[in-house]
């Protein structure tokens, strides 16, 4: 099995696409699960996801497993054998051995019936604009709703052989954050006849820092982060546009308004100091990871049958739009150790594919222990 965990991971890695646009990984993953015994399967198409039941013997309850399928718009620097196919786009979030793993763990209920209905749900666009709350509201899970549900998402500086978790909150709340700015332009020795949009978008990055380290409470925790700033075409000419996109991440939900507020404050303050106009997107906003305290312990009883090493996991600002379904659903999410020596979202994030079976062990044992 070990082999075929790793085969499917790296045929999945070649292909990752965004969210929304998973049409080959669809297909891939449509193909696997029709050939697997189909006696005790149902299955479901959601835009680009997929949705499949297996048929428990008793099915008393039903407890539902969740994946995410989308990939990165970054470009993948690993230099593998099996890099992305998809230039500029990369599995940077190991969502390709999230789906490897739920495909181990849906091949071993599907072989050998469970005791319990299982839901296998393979979510498109986590990393943006966002697909557990459309796929929540959509009804598609109306017939089939869950008792439970729980997911895992890969930890690189966790060694292998290790899962984390905790209960209460795991990830934080997220917002994402488009900012376009629109001053002057003109040459580049006339400034005083510009309005420059370089120097208006670099002070508001940096100021913005002060709205965590001076408006919200010490006590709570926030970031703001611009992952990426555009302005201007050459070097001796003054951009008359400029945009920044980021994201805000805080650990407690009514947080994020306060950041926003601030946020729009000092834009206010810049459109009339730098002379510009400012105009603000949100993008998609995530709730909080929050995990159930009972289904923890549950989960860790039914590791001490494994070969698996659990450890107490503190909270992340990490986001993860799964938390709209614990929102809805008890249950949780772990953490599972990939020993990458880069970190999530990095171009050479490089998981050991030791962790496949280790990740099918962990969620098999809870789906036979729930
Ligand atoms: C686990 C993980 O890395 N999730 C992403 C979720 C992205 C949310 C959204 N696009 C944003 O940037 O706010 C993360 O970046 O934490």
């Amino acid at each position: 099995m070990e082999d075929t965990l790793i085969n499917i991971r790296r045929d999945l890695h070649r292909i990752p696409e965004l969210g929304f646009q998973e049409e080959k990984t669809q297909a891939y993953l449509l193909e696997y699960i029709r050939n697997l015994p189909q006696e005790h399967l149902n299955i479901k198409l959601w835009r680009t996801g997929i949705i499949v039941k297996v048929t428990g013997s008793i099915g008393s309850k039903t407890i539902a497993y969740r994946t995410d399928i989308d990939g990165l718009p970054i470009t993948e620097a690993t230099g593998l054998p099996y890099e992305s196919e998809h230039k500029g786009h990369m599995h940077a979030c190991g969502h390709d051995l999230h789906m490897t793993i739920a495909l181990g763990a849906l091949t071993a209920c599907a072989k050998d019936q469970p005791d319990q209905h299982i839901i296998f749900i393979f979510q498109p666009a986590e990393e943006g604009p966002g697909g557990a709350l459309p796929l929540m509201q959509s009804g598609i899970l109306k017939e089939w709703w869950p008792d439970e549900i729980f997911a895992l998402h890969i930890a690189p500086e966790l060694p292998v052989g290790t899962v984390s978790s905790r209960a209460g909150l795991l990830f934080a709340n997220t917002s994402e954050l488009f900012i376009d700015f629109k001053g002057k332009g003109g040459h580049a020795a006339y400034p005083h006849l510009t309005r420059d949009m370089v120097v208006a978008a670099s002070t508001f990055v940096t100021n913005m820092q002060g709205i965590v380290a001076r408006n919200l409470d010490p006590l709570q925790s926030a970031v703001i982060t611009i992952g990426k700033m555009e302005s201007g075409f050459v070097q001796n000419t003054i951009a008359e546009t400029a945009r920044l996109e980021g994201t805000i991440r805080t650990m407690d939900p009514d947080a994020i308004a306060l950041v926003k507020q601030h946020i729009e404050q000092q834009a206010s303050g810049f459109e009339i100091s730098h002379d510009c106009e400012i105009n603000i997107d949100y993008g998609s906003n995530y709730y909080q990871v929050f995990n159930d305290r009972d289904k923890v312990e549950v989960f860790q009883g039914a590791l001490g049958k494994t070969s698996l090493t659990f450890k107490e996991a503190a909270p992340a600002m990490t986001g993860e739009d799964f938390g709209y379904m614990l929102k809805e659903i008890p249950g949780f999410m772990f953490w599972l150790g990939v020993d990458s020596p880069y970190g999530l979202h990095h171009s050479k994030l490089q998981p050991d594919e030791q962790a496949l079976s280790y990740g099918v062990e962990a969620v098999l044992a809870y789906i036979n222990q729930a």
